[in-house]
């Protein structure tokens, strides 16, 4: 076999890289995103952005206006009124730009190749990858490409999966474990696997990451959707509020046309916000996808800037997961080669990586008896073994193991524990190793210590996250000796020990019924419940496909302390919209005070109090509202898809500085910005 490399898990930076590189926003990106944002100016997917939505309608109105009733500021206004909602499909087509050149990369993966698929008596033929459904079993070689996802059932292969993730180490994949799952598209560079497919076409991984990257299949949070009501909401009250001041102003002479009422509510709706809040989401999407991590939705994104508590499991998440037999210590009164001969014998059938590396440790040749019904590991038991006529073998987890003995009349030597102990303390895994034969009582021989290594650098990690306030949790199968030394070097908070599949799970609803946001990072099947039931579940690219089928997002590095990255992208999401939104309404209250005294300090020379900007004339100061509306938006376009800066701080800090800076912004920029266009505007002839 070939020897694992576990560098290939070390935590890299390549992403962030990437990220700079990636992060600038050019004019390019502007240009190539205008005829999306022209088709995006249909009416029938605009009505998702409601106030968008109002001021089409807007446009088409004043356009209607100004040919039948033609005046330079008619088609001024209307122009831009045009611009402003172009502005806005410019600013979610910009978004989603981002994410195309990723997608074209990816769908070179998607090229059907020819795959070699074995058939149930054992035969094997050739065909085309895309005939593959579920279910097939291919057979992989190094140099090959993975014709479809699927789990390892038979072998163990390096794998390049750069196409996919971007590192360029290669990976191992096995079958047994908890690192099984290969992705279509990645090739095998050495030894040979055979594949359980699990995709049908179009639906694979990469289908799935295509989809995420252009955000196609982005759906509206919950919390997107509750903003957008409050924002229409708003809309309807100033489509009202302008409508019914047509009659109030005639019946006070002081008529204004429907042009310069339409003009003043799309001032005042807030466009900046309905124009920016999609490009936000998919921003923080595509953030995401830049560090590597995939989230199957926006939800996911949201609740992750929320986190209070983060479980993990140890082996595979905390540690490499590599864990791998190094010694058998025999009990005092059993020889080694007793010993051996009983662990070998036990590991047999045992598929997952420890019961091979058993097999690998021990070089006596074992064979089993005749009759022979192997027992495979389970998460639940916690043993694995084989039951012949006369004998039965057990391996496994101390507390299962002296339980199994005890149930079939045994007792376990005082011995046992000072050696479990031993493994335990030195952060092992101890398996312990028992017999029963025909007529006497079950007993222990002996323990083989499985050795594991803590991950690199995570307890910087995990320090970093303590001060972001949030706690960690560890849960493993293990016992408690090695699970506490473990946590003690990596750094958690807490662990729980000897946690069954269930045991995981009732520990995440206890945490949410307490009102806490959860996330989980996990590799194995036995984790899927528990990533399915956390408010952020993480899988490791290298575990399970039903892991990552469960979770809500996968992280390719498999780095459980990106969760770190993740929830930072989180709250500069929600960071983002909160300042945004804040800045569009202060924006809005302030044109209202800029415009209205303009617009009626003709009729009602007491208003001239209120007009402190001293706008030239009422029209150029409609027009330089309309125009600075409009040009507000693709200033924020930026600060969109970047993000507004997110420095670990509290809650408190955070609101208040964002109240100043976005909140009082807000309400000065349109002062500034409308008195400097009406400058210029005034000049235009025919005004
Ligand atoms: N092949 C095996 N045969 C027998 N016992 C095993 C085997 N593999 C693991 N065990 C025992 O079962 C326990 C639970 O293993 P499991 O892989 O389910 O852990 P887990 O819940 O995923 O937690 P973690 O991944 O953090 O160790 C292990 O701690 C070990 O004592
Ligand atoms: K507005
Ligand atoms: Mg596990």
């Amino acid at each position: 076999m070939t020897t694992l490399d576990t560098n290939a898990h070390s935590m890299n930076t390549h992403e962030h890289a990437q990220v700079s590189s990636q992060s600038v926003l050019n004019a390019a990106q502007f240009v190539q995103a205008v005829p999306g944002a022209l088709r995006k100016l249909d009416p029938r997917a605009l009505w998702q952005t409601p106030v968008m939505l109002v001021v089409e309608i807007g446009a088409v109105a004043t356009t209607v206006m100004s040919i039948l009733d033609a005046s330079v500021m008619g088609w001024l206004v209307t122009f831009w009124l045009w611009l402003t909602v172009l502005f806005g499909t410019l600013a979610e087509s910009v978004a989603e730009g981002r994410g195309k050149a990723q997608a074209a990369s990816l769908r070179a993966l998607q090229e059907e190749t020819t795959a070699r698929r074995r058939a149930s008596d054992g035969t094997v033929e050739v065909v085309s990858s895309a005939a593959l459904r579920a279910g097939d079993v291919v057979l992989v070689t190094a140099g090959e490409r993975i014709p479809g996802d699927g789990d390892v059932i038979e072998g163990v292969a390096s794998v390049d999966e750069s196409a996919v993730t971007g590192e360029s180490a290669p990976v191992i994949r096995e079958s047994g474990g908890d690192r099984s799952a290969v992705t279509g598209g990645t090739t095998v560079l050495s030894d040979e696997i055979a594949v359980r497919i699990t995709s049908e076409p179009g639906h694979s991984f990469v289908d799935r990451m295509i989809a995420l990257v252009e955000g196609s299949e982005r759906q509206k949070t919950p919390n997107e959707i509750a903003l957008n009501v409050l924002l229409a909401s708003l809309t309807a009250i100033f489509l009202v509020v302008c409508g019914t001041l047509y009659y109030q102003a005639d019946y006070s002479h002081a008529h204004q046309s429907w042009i310069v009422l339409t003009a003043l509510m799309v001032c005042l709706i807030p466009t900046t916000i309905g124009a920016l809040l999609s490009a936000i989401g998919i921003a923080g999407m595509d953030r995401l996808v830049r560090r590597n991590v995939l989230a199957m939705s926006g939800r996911a994104v949201e609740a992750a800037g929320d986190v209070d508590v983060l479980l993990l499991d140890k082996t595979g998440t905390i540690t490499y997961g590599n864990r791998r037999a190094t010694e058998v210590v025999p009990v005092p009164g059993v020889t080694q080669s007793d010993v051996e001969t009983y662990a070998k014998l036990s590991s047999l059938a045992d598929e997952t990586p420890e019961g091979r590396s058993i097999v690998e440790l021990i070089s006596a040749d074992v064979a089993a008896p005749a009759g022979t019904v192997l027992v495979e590991f389970s998460a639940m038991t916690r043993m694995s073994g084989l039951d012949a006529p006369g004998l039965q073998v057990r391996k496994g987890a101390g507390s299962a193991v002296t339980a199994w003995v005890a149930e079939n009349g045994g007792t376990v030597p005082d011995a046992t524990d000072d050696i479990v102990l031993g493994i335990s303390s030195a952060g092992g895994t101890p398996l312990v190793v028992a017999v029963q034969e025909a007529g006497s009582a079950a007993r222990v021989l002996g323990v083989i210590h499985l050795k594991d290594v803590v991950k690199e650098g995570i307890r910087e990690r995990f320090d970093e996250l303590r001060a972001m306030g949030i706690r960690t949790v560890m849960i493993t199968g293990d016992n408690a000796v090695t699970a506490k030394a473990i946590a003690a070097e990596a750094g958690v908070d807490d662990f729980l020990a000897e946690a069954t599949p269930e045991d995981k799970l009732a520990l995440i609803r206890e945490q949410q019924r307490g009102g806490r946001m959860v996330a989980m990072c996990g590799d194995g099947t036995n984790d899927a419940p528990a990533l399915a039931q956390a408010d952020v579940g993480v899988a490791m690219n290298t575990g399970t496909t039903a892991a990552k089928e469960a979770g809500n997002m996968v992280d390719l590095d498999s780095d459980p302390t990106k969760l770190i990255d993740i929830v930072e992208i989180g709250k500069q999401l929600l960071i983002t919209r909160g300042a945004l939104t804040t800045f569009s309404i202060a924006n809005d209250i302030a044109k209202y005070f800029a415009i209205l005294p303009a617009m009626f300090v003709a009729s009602f020379p007491q208003l001239k109090v209120l007009n402190i900007m001293h706008l030239a004339t009422p029209q150029s100061a409609i027009v330089s509202a309309v125009v600075f509306n409009a040009l507000i938006i693709v200033a924020l376009i930026p600060l969109a898809l970047k993000g507004v800066r997110y420095r670990p701080s509290s809650a408190d800090a955070l609101l208040k500085r964002n109240l100043l800076i976005y909140g009082v912004g807000g309400l000065i920029a349109p002062f500034l910005g409308i008195k400097l266009l009406d400058l210029g505007i005034h000049l235009i002839p025919g005004l």
